[in-house]
């Protein structure tokens, strides 16, 4: 199963060898202003989802902010230590 360390390990990954037909290359592509309204985006659905919707739909939903949390940290070049260190 996927993890946060191996995500994120992937999207590093992509950032630098940029595959064709990557979604994460045309997010970092669009820039930091367009991911970080794709977090806000995200999160307010992470919101929705919990107050009415599945356990299983909040989940997915949380799944899709971490990702786009990922690719703000990649564009903005934030290790995970460096978030880590304030957990
Ligand atoms: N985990 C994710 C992931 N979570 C969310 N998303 C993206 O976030 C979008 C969120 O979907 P929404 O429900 O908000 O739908 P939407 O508003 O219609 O989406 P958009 O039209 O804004 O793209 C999805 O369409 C995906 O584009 C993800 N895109 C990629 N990954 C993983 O990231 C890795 C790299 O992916 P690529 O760069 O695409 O190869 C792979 O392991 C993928 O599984």
């Amino acid at each position: 199963m996927k993890t946060f360390e191996t995500l994120f390990a992937e999207l590093t990954e992509k950032a630098l060898t940029r595959p064709a037909g990557s979604g994460t290359v045309a997010q970092l592509d669009a820039g930091v202003h367009a991911i970080g309204k794709k977090v806000v985006e995200e999160a307010a659905e992470v919101w929705m989802a919990a107050e009415y919707q599945s356990d299983t739909e909040t989940a997915e939903e949380i799944s899709q902010l971490l990702y786009h949390l990922q690719v703000l940290m990649v564009a903005k070049g934030l290790t995970l230590e460096d978030v880590y260190t304030h957990l």
